[in-house]
């Protein structure tokens, strides 16, 4: 299927003044270095979710509102920055975007993955081996942020697997400062007792990890999930999106019987763009598969 024409049709202007750090960075040419709202990004997993550039920036708890109230179940995609190149990343951004995720998860390629399995950690290293790195993710965003249309502005968002709980305090405050949500992980190891922790810190949803182990495509969604569900609901109020080992559209189905708010697939939509004959195939499957995901929620 043709990536259709009006993806690479040129952006809109940005009329909104730029909120956080990233933001301004996005914003403005004559920047070289960019000032992070935190000193290290420890594990850089940006959440980076956008939207039409002059609709007013919504966050991504308030996309999930949205979605709520109309009855709908957030598609949140992920993609490593990078692979096969920071070009095609842009690329596939925009048919992401236009296939209706409703928020972006952007992974900018570790050194260190603790959490990724084979898919992911290949594409990083496949990714870091071309060079990519933060400054020239951003150049890369800065141009292609302007042509997006999902329902978020900018880099909204972080996930950060490899902190600890109790070591996210500072990561949060310069988060909140800079008008960043950060989204925590509760997995089926984790105690009720934190879990409770947890989801009452976390910001934008709560990320239940369905299964123990690494990110990766499975044959089954762990059966311990609507339970797992079921006692997230109890303790909040918030959205939760389920993700690692979501490969197939019965799957994210299955997610949504059970009553999740979001469901995140990664490493199905990795493989595809990363392990493609050519860039133009990669978008081209990834156009069919995100539309395949995108029916199974409906
Ligand atoms: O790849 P999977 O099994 O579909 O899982 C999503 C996952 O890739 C994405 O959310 C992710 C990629 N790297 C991570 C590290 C930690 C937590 C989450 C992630």
């Amino acid at each position: 299927m043709a990536i259709p024409s009006h993806l690479t049709a040129p952006g809109f202007m940005y009329t909104k003044k730029p909120q956080n750090p990233i933001q301004q960075q996005l914003h403005s040419p004559s920047q070289t270095s960019l000032t992070l709202p935190i000193k290290r990004v420890l594990r850089p997993n940006l959440m980076a979710a956008f939207t039409h550039p002059r609709a007013p920036s919504i966050s991504i708890s308030q996309t999930f509102t949205k979605l709520k109230s109309q009855g709908k179940v957030a598609f949140i995609p992920y993609i490593n920055a990078g692979d096969p190149d920071l070009s095609t990343t842009g690329a596939a951004l925009k048919v992401l975007d236009s296939c209706g995720s409703d928020v972006i998860e952007l992974g900018l390629p570790y050194s260190d993955p603790l959490l990724d399995g084979p898919v992911i950690c290949a594409s990083a290293t496949r990714s870091l081996a071309r060079g990519t790195n933060f400054n020239k993710v951003i150049s890369m965003l800065k141009e292609v942020v302007p042509q997006l249309s999902c329902p978020i502005v900018y880099v909204r968002g972080l996930v950060v697997p490899d902190v600890p709980f109790e070591e996210t305090q500072i990561l949060r405050k310069e988060a909140v400062k800079n008008n960043i949500e950060l989204v925590l992980l509760t997995t089926p190891a984790t105690t009720t007792d934190r879990m409770k922790d947890i989801v009452k810190a976390s910001e934008g949803f709560v990320y239940l990890v369905s299964t123990v182990g690494v990110t990766g495509a499975r044959a089954h969604v762990n059966e311990q999930v609507p339970s797992l569900l079921r006692e997230i609901k109890d303790a909040t109020s918030k959205a939760v999106a389920v993700g690692f080992g979501l490969s197939k559209p019965e799957h994210v189905k299955q997610v949504v019987v059970w009553g999740a708010d979001g469901v995140i697939v990664g490493s199905a939509i990795v493989k595809v763009l990363g392990e493609a004959r050519s860039p133009l195939e990669g978008l081209r499957e990834l156009e069919t598969l995100t539309k395949s995901f995108k029916s199974a929620l409906h």
